[in-house]
């Protein structure tokens, strides 16, 4: 008898090598269901290994990840995909949005990939961008958007699914300080308004502050943990 629930991700002894790089030495790491914690640590300690491992976007060298205590390093790669595109949500440092959709398009696209007729899936679009405050954006390409602008569209689009995960890889790292905080307060209030979990990988203190908690890595492994122990 625990009255600790399973997590919902939970990551073991990860070891993960870019070509001779060492990323990952050791790295785990668990999230519940609708926590919300930041990975912190320095330049090239392995934060953004550690979410793509997570996110099932790299299959670790060695150690597991679980999400619902399924092996997600050992789905073959049609069953990932399908899981990534309706479980997960990913944002990263730029929002990666698609230069020729509109805005709302964007936010519907993900909807429409997963099935949903156009006209739904923009009505949704046009909910979620009005919930991070860009409902005035939905017409406009991105090359029209500013960077805080462009990121909130892209936060919307990693929660129009539902997913139970948002992986989100520095998010704020091309904002100045009042657009990265308005993009932070709106995914910590989406987050907690529709019970997902996110991980949110990042170097500012700030950002960081939003989090229930927060995983310092250093060298490929948690800080503080002798790595091997
Ligand atoms: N695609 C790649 N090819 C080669 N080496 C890589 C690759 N991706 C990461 N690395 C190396 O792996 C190590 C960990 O990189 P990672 O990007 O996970 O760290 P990080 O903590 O996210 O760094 P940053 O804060 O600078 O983004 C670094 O030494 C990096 O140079």
């Amino acid at each position: 008898m625990t009255n600790h629930p399973a997590p919902l991700v939970a990551a073991r002894d990860l070891v993960k090598a870019h070509g001779r790089t060492p990323a990952l030495r050791g790295a785990s790491l668990e999230l519940g269901a609708g926590e919300i914690v930041a990975v912190t640590g320095p330049s090239g300690s392995g934060k953004s290994t550690l979410l793509h491992c997570l996110a099932g976007i790299v299959r670790p060298d060695a150690g597991s990840v679980t999400y619902g205590g399924e092996r997600l390093d050992r789905l073959p790669e049609r069953r990932l995909s399908a899981l990534r595109r309706t479980e997960f949500g990913v944002v990263f440092q730029f929002g990666q949005l698609i230069p020729e959709l509109t805005a709302l398009d964007n936010v519907a696209l993900p909807l429409m990939l997963a099935g949903t007729a156009r006209g739904a899936a923009q009505e949704s679009a046009g909910e979620w961008l009005e919930r991070f405050g860009a409902r005035e954006h939905a017409g406009l390409r991105p090359g029209e958007l500013s960077g805080g602008q462009a990121q909130r569209v892209a936060l919307a689009r990693a929660l129009v699914t539902g997913p139970r995960v948002v992986f989100a890889d520095e998010p704020t790292g091309a904002l100045d300080s009042l657009a990265g905080e308005q993009a932070m307060t709106a995914l910590v209030r989406a987050a907690r308004a529709s019970g997902a979990a996110v991980l949110v990988v990042t170097h500012d203190a700030q950002v960081a502050a939003y989090a229930d908690r927060e995983v310092r890595l250093r060298d490929g492994a948690p800080a503080g943990l002798e790595v091997g122990a």
